[in-house]
C-alpha cells in the first residue's frame, strides 16, 4: 500500500502514523507517539507491575497465522502475566521486528487485532519501536499493570498444606498445536476449532487475577506447562506439590480427543500455552474462591496440594494413586 498523497511506500513513520497512532490515542501518556518516550504516573495507592514477553514466528506461532490472531496472542500472553501478579491492565509498549516482505496488509490486520483486544481488555498502546529484520517476524510487548500497593501476588508465598488451584481448562492449546502441526487428526469440526482457538487466542484471566490479591498465597500463569509451572511456583515457595491428575480440568473437546490415551493426557499436563492461572491458597479460602468463580464465570478447580519435600518437586498421580510417568515437565527454549 502506498501513501495516499505521495504515492510512495509508507515507510517507517508513515506506518507508525497510520497503524499505531490510533492505538495510542486514548492514552495521554503516549504523547501521541510523537515524542521520544511515554510519560505516565500511577495513582497514589497503586504500584506498577511490568512484564515482557516476546514471540517469534516459527517458535511461538506459525508464519502464516492470521495477523489478527498473532496480535491477540502477543497481547494476551502479556496480560496473562499481569493477571498472575494480581494486576489490572493499564498500558503496553510494542516492538515489531518485521522482514521487508511483510506488507501493509499484514500490518493492517495486526493493528486491527491489537485494537480489538485493547477495547476488550481495557489497555492502550503507550509507545514502542519498529525495526526491520533479516530473520523471522519477531514481536515483543511490555505490559504495565496496576496493583494495590504491596498487593502483588508472588510465586513464593505457597506453604505446605495449601491447596493448588487452576482456572479454566488445561491442555487445549497443546492439543491444538498438534493439530496445527498435522500430527493429530480430529474428525469433529467443532472440537478441532475449539482446540485451535485456544492455541491462537488464549483467554487471559484479567478479571479473576486482580481478585486473588489477599486471597492467593502464590500465583503464576501456565505458559510452559502445568507441571513445569507448578514446579516453578514450588521452587520459589521452597516446597513440593502433589497433583491428583484426575482432578485436572479438561474441556469437552480435550476430553474427547484424549480418551484413554496416556500420551495425549501427558501432553495436556505438560504442553503449555494454556495461559490459565495456577495458584495456591489455604484450605479455608475454598468458599471465597467458589464465590469468586461464580461471580467472574471463570472455573476454579482444586487439583492438589503443596507438601513438604524437595523444593520444586511435583508428583502427579492417577485416580488409582499411581505415579504418572511424564516424559517431560514442560516447554524449555534451550
Ligand atoms: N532476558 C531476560 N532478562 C531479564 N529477566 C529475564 C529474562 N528472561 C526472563 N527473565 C525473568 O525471569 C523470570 C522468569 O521468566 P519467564 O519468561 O520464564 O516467565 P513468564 O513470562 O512467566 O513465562 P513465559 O515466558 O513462559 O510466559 C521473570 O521474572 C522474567 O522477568
Ligand atoms: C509454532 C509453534 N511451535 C511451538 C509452540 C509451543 N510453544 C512455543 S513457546 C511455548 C512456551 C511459552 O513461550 P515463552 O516461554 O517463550 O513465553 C510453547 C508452549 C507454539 N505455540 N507454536
Ligand atoms: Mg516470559
Ligand atoms: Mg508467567
Ligand atoms: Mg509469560
Amino acid at each position: 500500500m502506498t501513501h495516499p498523497k505521495t504515492g510512495k511506500a509508507l515507510g517507517e513513520f508513515g506506518r507508525i502514523d497510520r497503524y499505531f497512532k490510533p492505538l495510542a490515542s486514548g492514552f495521554p501518556g503516549a504523547r501521541g507517539l510523537a515524542d521520544d518516550a511515554a510519560v505516565f504516573g500511577v495513582p497514589p495507592d497503586r504500584e506498577l507491575v511490568v512484564t515482557t514477553d516476546a514471540m517469534v514466528a516459527g517458535v511461538h506461532f506459525f508464519p502464516d497465522d492470521s495477523p489478527g490472531d498473532i496480535a491477540a496472542k502477543l497481547l494476551r500472553t502479556n496480560l496473562s502475566d499481569l493477571a498472575a501478579m494480581g494486576a489490572a491492565p493499564y498500558a503496553y509498549t510494542l516492538v515489531t521486528a518485521l522482514p521487508k516482505s511483510v506488507g501493509e496488509d499484514w500490518l493492517a490486520g495486526f493493528a486491527a487485532g491489537l485494537g480489538e483486544d485493547q477495547a476488550r481488555f481495557g489497555i492502550a498502546l503507550a509507545g514502542g519501536d519498529s525495526v526491520s529484520t533479516a530473520g523471522p517476524i519477531t514481536l515483543s510487548v511490555t505490559a504495565f499493570g496496576l496493583v494495590p500497593k504491596g498487593g502483588a501476588v508472588p510465586r513464593w508465598g505457597g506453604r505446605p498444606g495449601d491447596r493448588v488451584f487452576v482456572t479454566g481448562t488445561v491442555g487445549d492449546a497443546a492439543l491444538g498445536l498438534q493439530i496445527a502441526f498435522g500430527k493429530l487428526e480430529v474428525a469433529d469440526d467443532s472440537a478441532r476449532a475449539a482446540l485451535l482457538r485456544r492455541l491462537r487466542r488464549p483467554d487471559p484471566r484479567t478479571t479473576l487475577g486482580p481478585r486473588l490479591v489477599g486471597l492467593a498465597t502464590a500465583c503464576l500463569d501456565v505458559s510452559d506447562g502445568l507441571i513445569a509451572d507448578l514446579g516453578h511456583l514450588c521452587e520459589e515457595s521452597g516446597c513440593a506439590a502433589a497433583v491428583e491428575s484426575g482432578r485436572v480440568p479438561l474441556s469437552c473437546a480435550a476430553r474427547a480427543v484424549i480418551g484413554t490415551d496416556p500420551a495425549r493426557f501427558a501432553l495436556a499436563l505438560t504442553g503449555g500455552d494454556d495461559y490459565e492461572l495456577l495458584f495456591t491458597a489455604p484450605e479455608d479460602a475454598a468458599p471465597a474462591l467458589a464465590g469468586l468463580s461464580a461471580e467472574t464465570g471463570v472455573p476454579v478447580t482444586a487439583i492438589g496440594r503443596l507438601v513438604d519435600g524437595p523444593a520444586g518437586n511435583v508428583t502427579a498421580t492417577d485416580p488409582q494413586g499411581r505415579a504418572l510417568d511424564l516424559p517431560t515437565r514442560g516447554w524449555d527454549h534451550f
